[in-house]
């Protein structure tokens, strides 16, 4: 199969908002299942022994997160402030890594060097959703209409790692960095 050409991203089912654009993915379960899991609080909302739902108040499971053997859970608040998609993208190596859009929409480019030739797909994710990317999965994240604040779970010595990097410019030893391919 040709090598996509960067600016190459899967045509799948649209949006119906005006926010979807060329080649948007609707984030699905079935959409993003090569990069990860979906958190969808309105499609989540079943019953069940782990779910408790009311008028009042309800809870119910969004996922589990693996940070990944000897890991510990690490959570960070995020935010995004560009619309333009940085160079090169980022792949943990240890940890799953979620992303929840608190304040505004965001848009998570993705791609895996294993599926479709590493083609870069783009998925709208909005407050009220998320995403659980596996390890490996290259991201980067712009946002839709200025700043978005997110909530991020990732694995403790992988955001220090990746913070000591981008501080001091020293090689990161459980993050990868690479632009999608062709
Ligand atoms: N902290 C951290 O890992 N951030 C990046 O992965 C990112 O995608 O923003």
């Amino acid at each position: 199969m040709k090598s996509p050409s960067r600016s190459h991203v899967t045509l799948g089912r649209r949006e119906n908002s005006d926010l979807a654009g060329d080649g948007m993915l609707e984030l699905t379960p079935e959409a993003f299942a090569p990069f990860g899991r979906v958190m969808d609080f309105h499609a989540q909302q079943v019953p069940g022994s782990s779910a408790f739902l009311s008028a009042a108040t309800s809870f119910f499971r969004a996922s589990l997160f693996e940070p990944g053997a000897d890991g510990t859970t690490d959570l960070l608040w995020v935010s995004y402030d560009r619309a333009e998609p940085p160079e090169d993208f980022e792949a943990h190596l240890l940890t799953e890594q979620a992303l929840i859009p608190i304040t505004g929409t965001i848009v998570q480019h993705l791609f895996r060097d294993d599926v479709d030739d590493g083609t870069v797909n783009r998925f709208l994710v909005r407050p009220g959703q998320g995403i659980v990317m596996s390890p490996g999965s290259f991201h980067t994240t712009t946002s839709v209409d200025g700043e978005a604040l997110c909530l991020m779970v990732s694995r403790v010595s992988t955001t220090d790692d990746l913070s000591r990097s981008l501080q001091t410019g020293c090689q990161a030893s459980e993050t990868v960095f690479a632009p999608p391919p062709g």
